[in-house]
């Protein structure tokens, strides 16, 4: 047995969510350029959970079931509450809120496919509440009771700043949004596989995809990418700092991709967004870096920008605080986890690989008064 480093290129499961073929990303065979300059995020949703685009009806009827279960209990805000928001990370936070709020569901450990769905939805439209609960209390403020009758996007700035987003910021988000929903066998999804394929729960599985999507080589690039251009300040800069860090054997966080080799396609999307929003906020220097790191990283070590890189300059321009920036990953990529994870149900068997051994040879027991 000869184990492969990283899994690299181990194909661990079939999958009809969303697929990674020639450096072409599609969710259930749809282009992601086509969702991201056409789609709602909830039509997105509803595609990775059912597999088909919704009608018109349909999608009304969705996007209602989301906006009614938005509410957290109470229980979830006061425990938000309850401990120095100040030294804690909001994915953290938001790591120990989606467990609890398993706590608060009824249907938690029912595992019918209906309660599932159910469970779901509930998810999915609660993760939101709560980042957005989450930035408010840390900042001395009340949260904001979610909206009827406004998009996913429009909701969770309505729920962050208090106020009405502009058009263009809901644009922005709901982009993200689409951007970030899915992506076959990334760590997380895979981590969320794992749980429930051991027949746990589907507050389990999110949990522990939370977990995993908060470290600096996935998910916590994003905010990451933002400190390093701080560090950097200014545009003349970016480029010694970069070979200061390269020469120190350091990675260059929203680079590279276990998958991509010519580029990641979500990343031009981003990117446009970045160069627009940047300018209208009189803040192209966070644009015009990164262009920069970007061309020289591509030249000197062939890797390509992944989907964190320009999430970074389009989320401050928002105004966002730098570590909302993979909570609000998180609040996209629920609808991945939770697609993988019907999916896992579905047809599921344990997940259980071998370990290549590398330990000594079997070795004779010795008593302990004789070691
Ligand atoms: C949503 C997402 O999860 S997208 C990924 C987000 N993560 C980041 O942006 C963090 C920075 N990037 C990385 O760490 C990596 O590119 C990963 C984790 C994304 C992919 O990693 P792997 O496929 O395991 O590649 P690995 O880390 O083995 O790197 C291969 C080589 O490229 C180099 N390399 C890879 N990424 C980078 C980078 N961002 N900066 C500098 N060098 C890099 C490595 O140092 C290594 O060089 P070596 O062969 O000389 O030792
Ligand atoms: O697929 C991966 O390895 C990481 C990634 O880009 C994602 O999760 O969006």
């Amino acid at each position: 047995m000869t184990a492969t480093k990283g899994l690299e290129g181990v194909v661990a499961t079939q999958s009809s969510i969303s697929s990674i073929i020639d450096d072409q990303l599609t969710y259930v065979g749809y282009k992601i350029d086509d969702l991201a300059e056409n789609s709602s995020f909830e039509e997105v949703v509803y595609l990775l959970w059912n597999l088909k685009l919704p009608t018109q009806s349909e999608l009304d009827a969705f996007k209602n079931e989301i906006s009614k279960h938005m509410e957290v209990p109470q229980a979830v805000i006061d425990h938000l509450r309850s401990y120095d928001l100040s030294t804690v990370h909001p994915m953290a936070a938001l790591r120990t809120a989606v467990s609890l709020l398993g706590l608060y569901d009824e249907e938690a450990d029912v595992m019918e496919e209906e309660a599932n769905k159910r469970k779901a939805i509930r998810l999915q439209a609660q993760i939101s509440t709560v980042v957005a609960a989450f930035a408010r209390i840390r900042q001395g403020k009340e949260p904001v009771k979610p909206k009827k009758g406004v998009s996913y996007a429009e909701n969770f700035l309505y729920m962050l700043n208090g106020k009405d987003p502009e058009p263009i910021e809901v644009e922005a988000i709901n982009k993200a949004l689409v951007l970030h929903a899915d992506h076959e066998l990334n760590a997380s999804t895979f981590t969320a596989r794992v749980c429930v394929a051991t027949e746990s729960d589907v507050y389990s599985g999110i949990t522990a995809a939370i977990g995993a999507l908060k470290g600096p080589l996935h998910g916590g690039a994003n905010e990451r990418v933002m400190k390093m251009l701080s560090e950097i300040g200014e545009e003349e800069n970016a480029i010694p700092y970069i070979e200061e860090k390269l020469a120190n054997k350091e990675k260059i966080m929203g680079m590279g991709h276990r998958v991509y080799r010519n580029g990641d396609p979500r990343a031009k999307h981003l990117q446009k967004m970045s160069k627009e929003l940047t300018k209208l906020t009189g803040q192209e220097k966070w644009y015009n870096m990164s262009v920069k790191i970007e061309s020289y990283i591509k030249e000197n070590k062939g890797l390509p920008a992944n989907v964190d890189f320009y999430s970074a300059s389009v989320y401050h321009s928002l105004g966002i605080d730098h570590d909302l920036f993979t909570p609000i990953f998180a609040m996209s990529r629920v609808s991945g986890w939770l697609a993988h994870i019907l999916e896992q149900y579905s047809n599921n068997r344990l997940i259980r690989p071998r370990a290549e051994w590398i330990g000594p040879n079997t070795q004779e027991y010795v008593a302990i008064n004789n070691r």
